[in-house]
């Protein structure tokens, strides 16, 4: 691997590193967004997930999660999906030459995952149901020894993940921000992440600790209600909706972990809308050219609610995680879009474009 993956951690990696099934995974883009951040009165830095080797954060879970699979000596791997988990899951068990199984919700998840699941050779089921029903049923394969589940039910998952952890402590020169926010579905990363930021702490390598801020789709936020009525355990959302399908989650499967994250950093859960979510992907890519998907633009749109609302204050220290590329939901991406101008190849044609003359 290169120097610059979260391999460069893998002493804080529960698998044998001399085994390790890697796409090159981490050290992703630690963009300051001053403009953005000028905005809103606050230091804003966004790490960029959207450019690992699949296109979502999810990699670095798998390449975790498909090492132990192959140390434990599995042929078959699988997992339910709202798409990136499949995609990456699909990637890896090619690179590792393991047989996998994807259940994916029946018209639900967006064109590129679907693509980058299907050709990377992955047997696509597409379950007449939602993700939750999915997890269910492929979950009690597992349980009857038919395939090694890979959602983040399993841990090598979040040990994988929390490296997002390491890498921003490690992007600040060794310092931890006042607050982390990133987008919240099945819940594992903000978990993962606060374990990672946990961990360095407990290793001494910082003083201080984030405020763990989890941002939910309002068609689809369990822990968001549960943290608002003081709960420790959610009440599932029966039909979760929202047009950021990759946290279109009801029964998150790691809700107790991260409602301890959110409770034991002081941290906040907030919720917002599909309008608020689609004007702020369009708001990130404009202002400081980041292109993601509309589940990740859930972390800019909380942390603009979280700011307008006095929850955050002003000149707070923030890194908003963005999960997924823009190109996994290219469809959301084009329908936000004016129709592209048809002309002839003519200067003159160009020039009353261009000039608006
Ligand atoms: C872009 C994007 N942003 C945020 C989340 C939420 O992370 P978790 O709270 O750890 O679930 C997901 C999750 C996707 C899946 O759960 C799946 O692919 O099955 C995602 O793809």
């Amino acid at each position: 691997c290169r120097k610059s993956t979260m391999w460069k951690y893998k002493e804080f990696m529960p698998v044998d590193p001399s085994g390790i099934i890697s796409l090159d995974e981490g050290g992703t883009p630690f963009c300051k967004c001053d403009k953005l951040g000028e905005q809103l009165g606050i230091e804003l830095y966004v790490k960029v997930e959207g450019s690992n080797p699949t296109g979502s954060f999810k990699d670095r879970g798998m390449s975790v999660g498909i090492t132990k699979a192959m140390e434990l000596g599995v042929d078959t791997v699988g997992c339910a999906s709202t798409g990136n988990t499949s995609a990456s899951l699909a990637a890896y068990a090619a690179r590792a030459g393991l047989k996998c199984v994807v259940l994916l919700p029946a018209g639900k998840v967006a064109l590129g995952k679907l693509a980058q699941a299907m050709f990377h050779g992955a047997q696509v089921l597409s379950v007449r149901g939602n993700f939750d029903q999915a997890l269910e049923a492929i979950t009690s394969l597992a349980l009857q020894g038919h395939l090694y589940l890979l959602n983040s039910i399993n841990p090598y998952r979040l040990e994988g993940q929390k490296s997002i952890g390491f890498e921003i402590v490690d992007d600040l020169g060794w310092k931890s921000p006042d607050r982390i926010i990133l987008p919240v579905g099945n819940a594992g990363n903000i978990s993962a992440i606060w374990k990672g930021i946990t961990e360095f702490h407990r290793a001494g390598f910082i003083d201080d600790l984030p405020r763990m801020t989890g941002i939910q789709a309002e068609g689809a936020a369990p822990i968001a209600h549960a943290i608002w009525d003081g709960q420790k355990d959610i009440v599932p959302v029966e039909n979760p909706e929202t047009v950021a399908t990759a946290i279109r989650i009801g029964a998150p499967v790691s809700s107790k972990k991260a409602i301890r994250a959110i409770y034991e950093s002081d941290g906040l859960a907030e919720t917002v809308s599909d309008e608020e979510i689609l004007s702020a992907q369009k708001l990130l890519a404009r202002t400081e050219g980041i292109g993601v998907e509309p589940a990740s633009a859930a972390s800019i749109a909380g942390l603009i609610k979280l700011v307008n609302t006095g929850k955050i204050d002003k000149g707070e220290q923030v890194v908003c995680v963005v999960t997924g590329h823009v190109l996994k939901d290219p469809n959301i991406a084009i329908d936000a879009c004016e129709e592209p101008i048809e002309i002839d190849p003519d200067i003159n044609s160009l020039l009353k474009v261009i000039k608006g003359n």
